[in-house]
């Protein structure tokens, strides 16, 4: 098998379809709702358009939830809030339907697929479909070791690829993309942190159990230990994901390089995906052109890789419970602009036909409809 190189998705990742979206656009000002009376719904959906290439916008009617888990051994620090090795229990609570994720989906009605990327459980604790991708048991300690080994990052990039192949091949239109782990905003802040040039205190935030002032600061040490082990693999994207990254990080990023190959859109969640798709930012930088910002979470970090790579995002409700929770809140206005882009009539060609029967019809009032009598 021939090795994986990041920098190949530049030349294969296009941009969305330029022309469509200028059909897009000029569609959206033949409507009879004034410009600019739907705010950024507009931009949605001639965003949409142009990823789908098509005008009219088709509605979103197979998205689906991805998840990839994961344990990081930098949890042992007690960075997290969260017990270390403790993830399969968020998985868990997932596909019994009883965590955020599954209820919002469930209330939506589109599937969640979890997909274990590197939990640290013995496998026979989760199903057979959900454990059988799993590339190590929980990611090394990135403070002070590599989370992957070279050949263990290659599996994981090439799982990520392998399961956007597999939701682009079976229909899936839109990808609601999350991530469930104990300690993974470490890593991700890490990654963003040494992609943006910045310090560990400006990234770290408070993760996803809201931890205290000294856990706080056991996870700004791990981040600036981890950050010195980034720094000398900045130029290869493989390299950082196995120094600082994790198997869920890395298959996460995976995905999101092949979705855009596949011209398959993604709505992206929380910190986690963030520090993902600005490693593929690196790789490809027409990458993040496919993706949406589904929601603000107030982790710094999540907002200073959506602004390096020029992402809005659509909600700003401070959900920092992961696993996709965010992202799929915005779903619902993406299938808004959807309908509205492909729904609402055209305005009546200006002037008036030249029926000028029906004009002094109207003139008189006596046309029917609603002219006063
Ligand atoms: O969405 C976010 O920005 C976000 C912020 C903090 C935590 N999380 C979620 O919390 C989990 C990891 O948190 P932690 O504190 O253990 O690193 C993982 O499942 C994340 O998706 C998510
Ligand atoms: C307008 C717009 C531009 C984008 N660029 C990348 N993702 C995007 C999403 C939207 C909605």
């Amino acid at each position: 098998m021939s090795r994986v190189n990041l920098d190949d998705f530049s030349d294969l990742i296009e941009r969305p379809d330029s022309g469509t979206r200028r059909d897009a656009e000029e569609r959206r000002e033949r409507l009879a709702v004034p410009p600019g009376a739907l705010g950024r719904l507009d931009e949605l959906g001639e965003w949409l358009s142009a990823a789908q290439g098509a005008v009219p916008v088709r509605p979103v009617e197979r998205p689906r939830v991805v998840l990839f888990a994961g344990d990081h051994g930098v949890a042992e620090l007690d960075v997290s809030g969260r017990p270390a090795g403790g993830a399969h229990a968020l998985v868990r609570a997932v596909l019994d339907g009883s965590s955020p994720v599954a209820v919002l989906a469930r209330r939506l009605n589109v599937p969640v697929r979890v997909v274990d990327a590197g939990l640290d459980c013995d496998p026979e604790l989760l199903p057979e479909d959900v454990v059988r991708h799993r590339v190590r048991r929980g990611s090394g300690r990135i403070d002070i070791e590599d989370a992957l080994t070279p050949e263990e990052t290659e599996r994981a990039v090439r799982l990520g690829m392998a399961v956007a192949d597999e939701e682009a091949d079976s229909g899936t239109d839109l990808v609601v993309l999350g991530d469930l782990s104990v300690g993974g905003t470490t890593p991700a802040s890490t990654l963003i942190a040494a992609l943006c040039g910045t310090d560990a205190s400006v990234v770290t935030g408070r993760g996803g159990a809201g931890i205290d002032d000294l856990a706080w600061m056991r996870k700004c040490a791990a981040v600036r230990d981890a950050l010195r082990r980034a720094r000398p693999v900045l130029g290869d994207q493989l390299e950082l994901l196995a120094a600082v990254g994790g198997a869920d990080i890395a298959a996460t990023t995976g995905f999101l390089l092949q979705a855009a190959v596949r011209r398959m859109p993604v709505i992206l969640d929380g910190v986690v995906s963030a520090a993902c798709a600005l490693v593929g930012q690196r790789a490809a930088f027409r990458a993040p052109d496919w993706w949406l910002a589904g929601q603000l979470s107030g982790e710094p970090a999540q907002a200073k890789a959506l602004d390096r790579m020029a992402l809005n995002p659509l909600l700003d409700q401070g959900v920092t419970v992961g696993e996709g929770t965010g992202a799929l809140l915005a779903l619902p206005l993406v299938q808004a602009a959807a309908a509205f882009a492909a729904e609402l009539p055209e305005r009546p060609d200006q002037p008036e036909p030249a029926d000028e029967s029906v004009v002094r019809d109207d003139v008189r009032g006596e046309g029917g409809g609603v002219s006063a009598k």
